[in-house]
């Protein structure tokens, strides 16, 4: 016997700097909900605004129309659907089908806003590696740099991801580059998409000796994984790529190939979150994922992130409606 349930959610969020170009100040998605003898999985529906192709209302169309093919037992392929509806529903079968292991990757890369005192205090408490993720491109570019230099200066043990968001021309990621000392560079382990095209992205790294990971690039239509010079890195938001086998396949290729696949957060509430954490851990074991957003919030959902003192919204809560399916 099969069942689905279906709930809109909403939680307040200041996004500030994650999203560029629209400050959020509502986090809006879906949790779908399957039981089949007596095993039950969850997953979490969220386009993200600015990034994702598809909005809440076409999700939420593609999956009440998978949900109706799933009960009546009929072909329910999830490939074709946008990434975020496959993403979500990819997740509640695995937990249905028990393939998605219980134990997460709860080690975060800690968003640094540019201040250092505070990324100080949040790596003190990280035992193990200490990689944060610093936002550059929003201001100047020197004072970005100098912001870099001066945190991998003053945390000696400290390695850098850096995101530009495809926001400088060369010129200016050069100024930036300029401040950073050449063995400082050694620790930045990436600048996610430095310049405004890939080609460009390609000399600053050539030039300056700094390696750039791709994020926007991978899920581009034409994009392949392919090893390059001074590319180290390959981003994977699975709510904008799509179902777990689809993120699986990518996470192989760029592991072939000795890259590094970083599983990246899409901002989603603590119940996607969690599971990004345990698909982490599951298939990219030895890299700390992007995950540090759930602060970005007000509560968390359902489900609880490790250590996290946030309260957690249960269905009744106010942030949950029921969708009538
Ligand atoms: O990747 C991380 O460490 C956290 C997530 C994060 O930085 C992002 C999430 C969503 C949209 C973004 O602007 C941003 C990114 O571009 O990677
Ligand atoms: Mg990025």
């Amino acid at each position: 016997m099969k069942t689905a349930e279906l709930y809109r959610y909403q939680i307040p969020i200041e996004t500030g700097v994650v999203l560029r170009h629209r400050r959020l100040k509502c986090r809006e998605g879906l949790l779908l909900c399957l039981r089949e003898n007596g095993n039950t999985g969850w997953g979490e529906i969220a386009p993200l605004p600015e990034f994702s192709q598809e909005d809440l209302i076409t999700a939420e169309q593609q999956t009440r129309t998978w949900i109706a093919d799933w009960l009546l037992q009929k072909k329910a392929e999830i490939e074709p659907l946008a990434p975020s509806v496959a993403f979500g529903i990819s997740c509640a079968l695995a937990e249905l089908r028990n393939t998605l292991g219980d134990h997460g990757n709860y080690r975060t890369a800690p968003l640094c806003y540019g201040d250092p005192d505070a990324l100080y205090a949040k790596l003190n408490r990280i035992e193990g590696e200490k990689v944060a993720k610093m936002k550059v491109g929003l201001y100047e570019a020197n004072r970005d740099g100098l912001l870099a230099e001066m945190c991998l200066t003053a945390i000696p043990d400290l390695k850098l991801r850096l995101d530009a968001n495809r926001m400088w021309t060369l010129e200016k990621a050069l100024l930036f580059a300029r401040k950073i000392s050449l063995e400082n560079r050694k620790r930045i382990q990436f600048i996610e998409e430095p310049c405004q095209t890939a080609d460009l992205s390609r000399q600053f790294a050539a030039e300056t000796g700094i390696a750039i990971a791709w994020d926007e690039s991978v899920r581009e239509p034409d994009f392949v994984v392919k090893k390059e010079p001074n590319l180290a890195a390959c981003v994977i938001k699975p709510t904008l790529v799509g179902s777990i086998e689809k993120c699986v396949k990518l996470i192989e290729q760029i592991h072939q190939q000795g890259m590094t696949a970083v599983i990246s957060s899409s901002i989603e509430s603590s119940l996607g979150l969690t599971q990004l954490a345990r698909l982490a851990h599951q298939y990219t074991p030895n890299t700390t994922p992007g995950l540090d957003t759930l602060n970005l919030m007000q509560s968390q959902l359902l489900r609880s992130w490790q250590g996290s003192d946030l309260p957690i919204a249960d269905l009744n809560s106010p942030f949950i409606t029921k969708l009538a399916i």
